[in-house]
């Protein structure tokens, strides 16, 4: 034993008892539905257990047809307002839309153009990192996952506050935009550290423009010469647009109320949501949907062969491809059904975007996925709902073709939604003293105890 390496003396050890753990955490599947234990929090039908109240969003996926609750195309309204407008508007106007819809969600009203304007120049003032916290703080340890980069920094922000545990209003709204501000450039930063000492590039920190919203300054920080067309900055401002909330129970935004709701401050509940957010069943499908189309393309001899790519899929959900976890990604979704706004609005820039940029065959490619995987699903996995493209589907796509690297599509998706976590945050603050505490029945069966020598 004492020849072998430390880390193969550890597999063996893990490896072995790893069957121990798995057999004494095995619930049989039969009991939930003994005791109405709804897994997931949902549903047979989908639907999740009602959990809270909030203000901030209205997610849409059923209507009532003859008072039967029937599902319908996803809707999406952020403080009552469809993003479908908001998105409309933002494009008519030739208008950033992130800012706005930052004010709107916080607020819970449109900004009129002085109160935008004011509230754009104080998140340009929340825009600066403590002195030296980039050399001391994100260039340090770097690695290839930039939301555990993001996790960090945000964790170490709070030894330079000395009002971290402060979680009143005014304390909190000024930690939430101080946050919403500099994630940008904790994410873009932490990106170049590991462009840097992993991937052995050069290094470069570009400030941001105070001038500049926010999809603007991503590009340019991001980008050695710093230089965007408008079209390009325009697109990934819709995509922030479109990732900024989703309601009470998405994962992330749950794990928000859990953890506020044990008193806990803004740094460490950001923290947790991020790490929510990063699992690729939530935000960090967006990543998996690339890889998975990369190895659609190697797997594939035709893709213009519908049989073909169906083929392949139908090896994913039987997990005989790809990283053999039986999903496809970018597909279905915890309440949407018939399909989720943020998808088809996505669709739309995305066509224009692969023309402009000529990836016309890797769009065809996406839209046929699209079509067979729904398909798919149907066929071998029990939906009651229906199942469509999610956000995340189109959403790795429109960010290879703006030239973002692939570590940081899912910090991008934090960057928006940062703004739905303040939000919530707040909203539980004002409403809720209670700690979230659901319950668990034990299942386990009561022992005697056995002295050591008898073991
Ligand atoms: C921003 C976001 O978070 S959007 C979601 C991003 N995530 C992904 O794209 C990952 C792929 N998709 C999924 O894993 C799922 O669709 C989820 C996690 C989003 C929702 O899953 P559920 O809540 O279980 O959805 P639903 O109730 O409709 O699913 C019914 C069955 O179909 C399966 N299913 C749903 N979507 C998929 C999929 N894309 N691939 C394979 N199976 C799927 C579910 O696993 C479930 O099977 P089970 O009964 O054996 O557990
Ligand atoms: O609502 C969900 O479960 C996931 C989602 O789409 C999001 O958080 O944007």
């Amino acid at each position: 034993m004492k020849y072998k390496k430390t880390s193969s003396i550890i597999r063996e050890y893990t490896d072995s008892y790893s069957k121990l753990c798995t057999e004494s955490c095995t619930v049989p599947k039969e009991l939930y539905s003994q005791f109405g234990v709804k897994r997931g929090l949902r549903d047979e039908n989908g639907t999740g257990v009602l959990a809270g109240l909030t203000n901030i969003s209205s997610i849409q996926a059923y209507e009532e047809i003859d008072g039967k609750k029937v599902p319908c195309d996803g809707r999406l309204l952020y403080r009552g307002y469809d993003i479908i407008d908001l998105t409309r508007n933002f494009v008519q106007n030739r208008r950033f839309g992130f800012e706005e819809t930052a004010y709107l969600l916080l607020f819970g009203e449109l900004p009129n153009e002085t109160k935008l304007a004011e509230f754009k120049d104080v998140l340009s003032l929340c825009r600066t990192l403590p002195r030296n916290f980039t050399r001391d703080v994100i260039m340090k340890a770097a690695n290839a996952d930039i939301m555990n980069s993001l996790t960090k920094s945000v964790l170490n922000l709070a030894s330079y506050d000395p009002k971290a545990a402060d979680i009143s209003m005014p304390n909190v709204l000024r930690q939430s935009l101080m946050l919403i501000s500099v994630f940008p450039m904790l994410a873009v930063y932490g990106y170049h550290a590991y462009n840097h000492y992993v991937k052995q590039e050069s290094f470069y920190i570009h400030r941001p423009d105070e001038k500049l919203s926010a999809a603007e300054n991503i590009l340019r920080m991001l980008r050695p010469d710093m230089k965007y067309t408008e079209l390009e900055a325009k697109v990934l401002d819709i995509a922030l647009v479109l990732h900024m909330e989703h309601g009470g129970g998405n994962n992330s935004a749950f794990t928000t109320h859990v953890v506020t709701s044990a008193g806990s401050d803004t740094y460490s509940v950001i923290a947790a949501a991020l790490s929510s957010l990063k699992g690729p069943k939530h935000g960090g499908a967006n990543i998996k949907v690339v890889q998975m189309m990369q190895d659609l393309r190697k797997s594939v001899k035709d893709v213009k062969d519908e049989d073909e790519v169906k083929a392949y899929l139908l090896k994913l959900l039987n997990r005989e491809a790809f990283d053999k976890k039986g999903l496809i990604y970018g597909m279905g979704h915890a309440v949407y059904s018939i399909s989720d706004p943020r998808a088809l609005i996505f669709k739309s820039f995305v066509e224009k975007l692969a023309k402009e940029k000529g990836r016309d065959d890797d769009f065809a490619l996406y839209s046929s996925v699209e079509k067979l995987a729904t398909q798919a699903i149907a066929e071998e996995r029990k939906i009651y709902k229906g199942v469509s493209a999610n956000v995340d589907f189109y959403s790795g796509f429109v960010y290879s073709m703006l030239d973002i690297p692939l570590e940081l599509f899912t910090p991008i998706f934090a960057m928006a939604r940062i703004v739905g976590w303040s939000a919530h945050r707040l909203e539980e603050l004002t409403n809720v003293d209670k700690i979230i505490r659901p319950a668990y029945k034990s299942v386990a069966e009561e022992k005697k105890y056995i002295p050591m020598e008898e073991r």
